[in-house]
């Protein structure tokens, strides 16, 4: 068996860059993680196949972004499903808010790489699917019309979303996402298909929105930049089984993360550097 050579206990407490300018991130207390519960988690997809995912506990708190990382097969995605209810653990729980995850919920919602409109309707109609899946069914064109502006699409609630480039579309169905007012997303590498500049855009975007609307998100994602980017925190899963091997607080400004300052950089570097550590253990 490959041991760590840092326990994850020691990755928590790993120090911010050496710059020295101040954290926008209070690191949290252990008491505030209570929003997001899981504990004991593992799992394996047949009676005796491979274990995908074992002892994972992790709590968030209401209003935290977090970012999952780990190599390809470490069991981000697994987490996710296991998360939003859209599959069963074979060991262990989640609560969501105090309550047991036993199904999906409008209360939290799962955005994937692909945007998965629906070709034959507009912006608009996309984007109410939303509440229509949230059985929601007052107010709902003031609430397109209010989402659509969040995600810069007002202007094209009408057009068909064929017409729309790939960033747009995937702003349309964050746009979706968030209709319904959940209150937690679960993004699974949700812009790996776009070019860097519309990627940069919409990670920021998003992080604002997140913000501004108090949404607790975790991100699944190979990508150290776009977790310094994007999230609060990182959580680092080592693979063969998935297991938490690092924990760490991001320490970045809001203005780090969209001028991709100096300060930025050497986060992005601190964090890849616990990545490396970790991946090459798997
Ligand atoms: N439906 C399934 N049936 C059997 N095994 C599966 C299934 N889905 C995933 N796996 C296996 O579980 C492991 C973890 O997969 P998962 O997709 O969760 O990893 P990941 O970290 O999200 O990978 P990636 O970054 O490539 O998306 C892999 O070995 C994968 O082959």
């Amino acid at each position: 068996m490959v041991q760590l050579k840092s326990k994850p206990e020691n990755l928590r407490a790993v120090a911010p860059s050496a710059d020295t300018g101040t954290s926008p991130v209070a690191p949290r207390d252990e008491a505030d993680r209570r929003y997001v519960e899981v504990s004991g988690v593992g799992h394996s997809y047949s009676r005796n196949g491979p274990t995908v995912l074992r002892s994972i506990d992790l709590k968030i708190s209401a209003g935290e972004i977090v970012a999952l990382i780990g190599r390809s097969g470490s069991g981000k995605s697994t987490l996710l499903h296991i998360i939003s209810g859209l599959m069963k653990p074979s060991d262990g729980a989640v609560r969501i808010d105090g309550q047991r995850v036993e199904k999906p919920s409008p209360r939290w919602v799962m955005m994937f790489q692909a945007p998965s409109l629906y070709p034959w309707m507009t912006v608009a109609q996309n984007a109410g699917l939303g509440l229509k899946y949230a059985k929601k069914t007052e107010g709902v064109d003031a609430r397109v019309k209010e989402v659509l502006s969040l995600v810069d699409l007002a202007e094209f609630a009408d057009r068909n979303v064929q017409d729309l480039s790939g960033g747009q579309q995937q702003r349309a169905a964050f746009a979706r996402s968030i209709a319904p007012e959940p209150e937690l997303l679960l993004l699974d590498e949700p812009f790996s298909a776009l070019d860097i500049f519309t990627r940069r855009a919409l990670q920021n975007d998003v992080r604002e929105i997140a913000k501004r609307l108090g949404l607790t998100v975790v991100l699944v994602t190979h990508d150290v930049n776009e977790a310094v980017q994007m999230a609060d925190r990182a959580v680092l899963l080592s693979s063969g089984p998935g297991r938490i091997a690092g924990d760490t607080e991001i320490n970045v400004s809001e203005a780090d993360r969209v001028s991709q300052s100096k300060k930025f950089q050497m986060e992005t570097t601190r964090l890849r550097t616990l990545y490396t550590e970790i991946a090459g253990l798997g």
